[in-house]
C-alpha cells in the first residue's frame, strides 16, 4: 500500500483516492517549486493563447499522471484543449488549473493549483459540460511561504497543511469560516479606463474612503495569483474583482469558469460567502465550453451584494461623481 498523502478521516470515502492523488501530485510540484530553477522559461502556448511556462507544464504533467490511476474518467485541464481520458473504470471528472497565477513564477510570489470534481459521466464534454453547482468537490493548494490546501466536499471547507518532515497534508483548520467585516479590495486597477460604469463607481467609492458614501477607509491589495488572493479572503475577509473590461478578449473577463471560477466559487458559499458574475451566483451558471470565461466577484456576501445593487443602479446615478452619488447614504 502506498503511504498517505493526506489525513482522510473527514474526506469522503469515494472522494479518498482523488484527493490522495491530487495532495500527492501537490507535495512533489511543493518540491519542485521550492528547488527553484528555470521554472518560468517559456515553452510554448496554450489552446487559449496563454503564453506557457515551464512550471505550467510539468504542472501539468504530474496531476495528469497522478490522477491516472485514482478513480478518475475524465480530465479537463486548463492547459489542454479537449478533455483527456484516463480510468474507463473510474467514476470521478476532475477540472484542473495546475499551475495559477503563472506570472508570478520568477518572483517568488505565492501560486497555485485549483481543482474541482464532478461525477463522471459517458463523454468528458457531458461530464463538465453541466451546472457549476454539480461540483461534488472543489478546493486549491497554495505555494507559499507555507503549503496548504483548502477544500470543501459539500460541508464546509477543511484547510490542510503540509507537513514538511512526514509529507502529508495534515488538517489544520476543520472549519475555514469567511470573515464578513474586512475594509480590504483587490482589483488589477491598472484597468480602471476598461471597467464597466458600475465597477468604477463601487471602487471609486471604496477609494474615497471616509470623506465618501461609504464613510469608510479601505485597503487594497493585487497579487495577481487568484489562490494567494482567496487565501485571504478566506483567511480575514474581503473582496475580489476581476471585472469584464473593454480590451479586446476581456469581454467576459479574463479568469475560466470551469477551473477556477466554479471551484472557487464552491468554496467560497461553503465558507459562508458569495461569488458571482457581478449580478448572479457562478453556481447557478452552466458551463457552456472547457475553455468559457467569466467576470468573477467574490467575498464577503455584503460587498458581493452590493456590488450587484450598483449594476441595478439607474445610468445617471452610477455615472455621478461618488460626490453627488445618493446610494447608500441613508
Ligand atoms: O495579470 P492580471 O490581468 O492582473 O491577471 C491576474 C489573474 O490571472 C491569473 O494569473 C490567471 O491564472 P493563470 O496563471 O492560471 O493563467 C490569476 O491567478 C490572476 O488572478
Ligand atoms: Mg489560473
Ligand atoms: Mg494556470
Amino acid at each position: 500500500m502506498t503511504a498517505e498523502t493526506i489525513q482522510t478521516d473527514r474526506i469522503p470515502r469515494h472522494l479518498q483516492q482523488a484527493m490522495q492523488a491530487i495532495a500527492g501530485a501537490g507535495a512533489q510540484l511543493a518540491a519542485i517549486i521550492r528547488r527553484g530553477g528555470d521554472l518560468a522559461a517559456a515553452v510554448g502556448t496554450n489552446s487559449d493563447g496563454d503564453r506557457q511556462k515551464a512550471l505550467d507544464v510539468i504542472a501539468d504533467d504530474l496531476f495528469r499522471e497522478a490522477l491516472a490511476s485514482a478513480g478518475v474518467r475524465w480530465l479537463a485541464s486548463e492547459e489542454q484543449e479537449e478533455t483527456v481520458a484516463l480510468d474507463p473504470q473510474g467514476s470521478l471528472a476532475v477540472a484542473i488549473d495546475p499551475l495559477d497565477g503563472s506570472s508570478n513564477i520568477d518572483t517568488n510570489v505565492s501560486i497555485g493549483t485549483i481543482f474541482s470534481i464532478y461525477p463522471a459521466a459517458e463523454t468528458g464534454e457531458a461530464s463538465f459540460l453541466r451546472p457549476a453547482r454539480e461540483q461534488i468537490g472543489a478546493g486549491y493548494i497554495i505555494y507559499g511561504p507555507r503549503c496548504a490546501m483548502m477544500v470543501s466536499f459539500g460541508e464546509g471547507v477543511q484547510q490542510y497543511v503540509l507537513d514538511p518532515d512526514s509529507g502529508r497534508f495534515l488538517l489544520a483548520e476543520a472549519r475555514q469560516e469567511l470573515p464578513d467585516c474586512a475594509f480590504e479590495f483587490a482589483i488589477n486597477a491598472s484597468n480602471y479606463r476598461h471597467w464597466p460604469q458600475p465597477i468604477r463607481a463601487y471602487i471609486d467609492d471604496c477609494l474615497a474612503g471616509r470623506d465618501g458614501p461609504r464613510e469608510q477607509n479601505f485597503n487594497m491589495r493585487w497579487i495577481a495569483s487568484l489562490v494567494a488572493e482567496t487565501h485571504r479572503i478566506l483567511i480575514r475577509g474581503g473582496v475580489f474583482l476581476y471585472p469584464s473590461d473593454t480590451r479586446k478578449g476581456y469581454e467576459r473577463g479574463r479568469l475560466r469558469l470551469l477551473y477556477e471560477c466554479a471551484p472557487i466559487a464552491f468554496l467560497i458559499e461553503q465558507a459562508g460567502g458569495g461569488a458571482t458574475d457581478g449580478l448572479a451566483p457562478i453556481l447557478d451558471q452552466r458551463i457552456k465550453a472547457l475553455h468559457q470565461r467569466t467576470p468573477f466577484i467574490f467575498g464577503s456576501t455584503d460587498k458581493v451584494t452590493r456590488i450587484a445593487v450598483y449594476h441595478d443602479l439607474p445610468e445617471a446615478e452610477v455615472s455621478a461623481l461618488f460626490g453627488q452619488r445618493g446610494l447608500f447614504r441613508a
